[in-house]
């Protein structure tokens, strides 16, 4: 019992890093804020680390540190557990715990859930228990739960999201300075963005996690990790970039989901978008989601999404969510898997490429790409020529056709005696199909 008599929301954290860290910190600094909000006092019961002599960025107050997750989840006084460790296991292990043991659940874990999300939400709905997770896409901004409940009575066709904010730094600095991708990811590691091991980011796993739980909420299936086509920006090339400026666009690293008829179709790729489109002045680290649905048209819902203080944002109005949730005795939005769709492979999805080629500049070369095109059924946007002789390019922009066709037509053109080298092949987002 708290001083006036209210029965205080208990909350264990598990995990005391960047998230963690600043989770305590804003339970502390709000604690009479989040009371008014909640209706209750919310009291910190325990905090889970792997050292109790490791330095981390807030004090913690005395005796609530311990190295026994486990312990501190099965105790039967917590009400809500803060799972911010991060990968599979223990999280896995002690969220499953803390839901049966009758604790609302709150995880920035975006890797858990979207290689096993299903046996968490089971585990929610069987345990008649929240398990909310907004920390996880986009950080700070609120997208999952637009996607849950505010766009609840409306039909999502597409998103498009810059959800990494480290492949979204090297891809503006590539874009303003010129820099080939080694040195724009060495500059992402210098200034703190990118980890010495790159790969999460840099290989888009941790953008194709993001895409995942993105086409689950925003088409009611469910969609896990490996159903995500993922390619990363390593071989993005400062060729590839230029190209893009040329044709008025910019490349970006891209989260995809849409509903192609009965399926979803969900992918991650860099891929040129227009600068007139929105998610073009989506510049440095800060991500942005786009949505477009039947009823409400486009949407954009732009911030910052990573960070230890603005992730921590997000767990805190979750934990106000659940807290509220729990003093009124009910219950949010439990996973809505009803649609259940199959996912289009990606070589059915259809996309758009744009291919430049270095040719000769003679007579039926022209003639002898487009019909490498037309040979397997795709339809051409633009073409466009620069330079003359030796030095021609032809900078051909496709309309939508099946992806393995457009990788076959590639494929040939690398082929051909005209083709003296394909200098940047890229798909293209954003425009008119
Ligand atoms: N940092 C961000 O910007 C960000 C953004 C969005 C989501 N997230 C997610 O938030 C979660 C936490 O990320 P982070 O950046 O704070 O990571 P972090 O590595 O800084 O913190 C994780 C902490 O958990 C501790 N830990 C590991 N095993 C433990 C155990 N068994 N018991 C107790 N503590 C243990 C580690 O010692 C570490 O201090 C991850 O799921 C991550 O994907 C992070
Ligand atoms: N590493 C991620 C942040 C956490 O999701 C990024 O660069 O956006
Ligand atoms: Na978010």
């Amino acid at each position: 019992m708290s001083d006036d008599g209210k029965r205080a929301l208990r909350v264990a954290v598990l995990g005391c890093g960047s998230v963690g860290s600043q989770v305590v910190r804003l339970l502390s600094e709000q604690r009479d804020d989040l009371a008014a909000r909640v209706g209750a006092p919310v009291e910190l019961v325990g905090v889970a680390v792997r050292r109790l002599d490791a330095p981390r960025d807030v004090e913690v107050p005395e005796g609530l540190l311990t190295t026994d997750a486990a312990g501190l989840v099965a105790r039967d006084d917590v009400d809500v557990v803060v799972e911010v460790i991060g990968g599979i296991e223990p999280a896995r292990g002690l969220i499953l715990s803390a839901l049966e043991n009758g604790a609302s659940v709150v995880t920035a874990n975006k890797a858990l859930l979207a290689e096993d999300g299903p046996t968490l939400f089971e585990a929610a709905a069987k345990a008649e228990r929240d398990l909310y997770y907004e920390a996880a896409v986009a950080g700070a901004i609120p997208i999952l739960r637009p996607l849950r409940e505010s766009l609840a009575g409306d039909k999502v066709t597409r998103v498009l999201g810059i959800v990494n904010g480290t492949t979204n730094f090297i891809l503006d600095k590539m874009d303003t300075s010129g820099a080939g991708f080694s040195e724009a990811l060495q500059e992402a590691q210098d200034l703190g963005y990118a980890e010495a091991d790159p790969t999460a980011d840099v290989e888009g796993f941790d953008a194709a996690a993001k895409a995942a739980i993105l086409a689950s909420l925003a088409f009611h299936s469910r969609v896990t990790a490996s159903d995500v086509h993922r390619e990363g920006i390593s071989e993005v090339t400062a060729a590839d970039v230029a190209s893009a400026r040329d044709m008025g666009s910019v490349v970006k690293l891209l989260a995809i989901c849409e509903l192609r008829g009965d399926q979803v179709a969900a992918r991650v790729h860099p891929a040129m978008i227009p600068r007139s489109h929105p998610l073009a002045s989506v510049r440095e680290a800060y991500n942005a989601v786009f949505v477009e649905s039947e009823a409400a048209g486009q949407l954009m819902f732009y911030g910052p999404g990573a960070g230890g203080a603005p992730t921590a944002s997000a767990v805190l109005g979750d934990l106000v969510t659940v807290a509220r949730n729990r003093i009124a005795g009910t219950r949010g939005a439990g996973e809505s898997a009803y649609a259940d769709r199959a996912v289009q492979p990606m070589g059915e999805t259809r996309t758009r490429y744009h291919v430049a080629i270095d040719v000769d500049d003679r007579a039926g070369v022209l003639a002898a790409v487009a019909n490498a095109f037309a040979d397997h059924d795709v339809s051409i946007q633009t073409v466009r020529q620069e330079g003359r002789g030796a030095d021609a390019q032809l900078v051909v922009v496709s309309h939508a056709a099946p992806d393995a066709a457009l990788s076959a037509t590639v494929a040939q053109l690398r082929q051909m005696d005209i083709v003296r080298e394909v200098t940047s092949v890229m798909r293209v987002e954003g425009g008119d199909e």
